[in-house]
């Protein structure tokens, strides 16, 4: 079911583009049923590397591919999650979770069974995202956050082997994307999807993955790898165990020290004299 993502000598550039590469050899292999998370300045390419995978954009030069198979547009053994859910506004949210089955349904595999199968993974997952309360309401009637956990459990309803998420729990209040955070690590866990997730949180990186790649900007690349030295079975009570703040340290330094952002001081004093002068006249 899981498959293997091979990324190799991987380079974007953007047309018109006049700085640096947006991605430049970029070389990463991720096995099946693996959770990589990307982390990195703003702007170091995570959402296109991400998109490229998903067949979303295009690359100007090496090599995506799939089970040894060169990634040349979107595919149904890959779903995308993105920040801003995009769902059909005219569907109810029981609708827009069974959609991608109803698609399939329209095609190939319909006998009645699967269909029956396909509801009751609907039903599931409209439980476990807490959404039993809105099953019937229109999107506009939800609060983003529950938008978000529909867009999410539409994407998991057609089990895809590929999980391609970017900031998906952007969205979501703390409590919420805990329950996420476990929720999509036992789904990954079970169905063995390979999931490449996208963050600019740490702790969410460092919980989720089984590695954390750091990305660093101008031009995009892949500046370090990280183990996460986690027992597969994760609780919540792990983001303050030693090992973990300490990755968390390094992985925070590496991000810093690549993003070319440092807070100057000097210019925050002239800043806020400028505003003292202002308040005084
Ligand atoms: N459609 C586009 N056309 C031209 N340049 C683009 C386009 N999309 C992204 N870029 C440029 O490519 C580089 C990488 O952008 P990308 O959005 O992949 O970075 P990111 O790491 O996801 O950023 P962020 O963390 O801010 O979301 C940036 O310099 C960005 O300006």
């Amino acid at each position: 079911m899981s498959r293997h993502i091979n990324v190799l000598g991987l380079n974007k550039r953007y047309p018109g583009a006049t700085g640096p590469d947006a991605l430049e050899s970029i070389d990463l292999s991720i096995e099946p049923g693996e959770f990589v998370t990307l982390v990195g300045a703003s702007g170091c390419g995570k959402s296109t590397l991400l998109r490229i995978i998903g067949g979303l954009e295009t690359r100007t030069g090496g090599d995506v591919c799939i089970d040894g198979v060169p990634v040349d547009g979107p595919g149904v053994d890959r779903a995308m999650v993105f920040q801003h859910y995009s769902l059909y506004p005219w569907l109810s949210v029981t609708d827009n979770i069974r959609f991608t089955r109803k698609l399939k349904a329209h095609t190939a595999d319909s006998t009645s069974a699967s269909v029956e199968a396909a509801s009751g993974r609907a039903d599931t997952l409209i439980r476990v995202m807490g959404l039993g309360h809105v099953r019937d309401a229109w999107p506009n009637q939800l609060s983003g956050g529950m938008q978000q956990r529909v867009a999410i459990a539409r994407a998991l309803m057609p089990k895809p082997p590929i999980l391609l998420m970017d900031e998906p729990f952007g969205a979501l209040d703390a409590q919420t994307r805990d329950v996420m955070h476990d929720l999509i690590r036992h789904l990954a866990k079970v169905e063995k999807t390979t999931i490449v997730f996208v963050t600019h949180d740490v702790d969410e990186a460092i919980y989720l993955g089984s590695r954390v790649v750091v990305l660093a900007p101008r031009p995009g690349r892949i500046d370090s790898i990280h183990a996460v030295p986690l027992p597969a079975q994760r609780t919540q009570d792990m983001k303050l165990a030693p090992d973990f703040l300490a990755l968390k340290k390094t992985i925070l330094d590496r991000i810093r020290e690549t993003s070319g952002m440092k807070t100057d001081l000097d210019l925050l004093e002239k800043l806020t004299a400028g505003t003292a002068l202002e308040a005084r006249e």
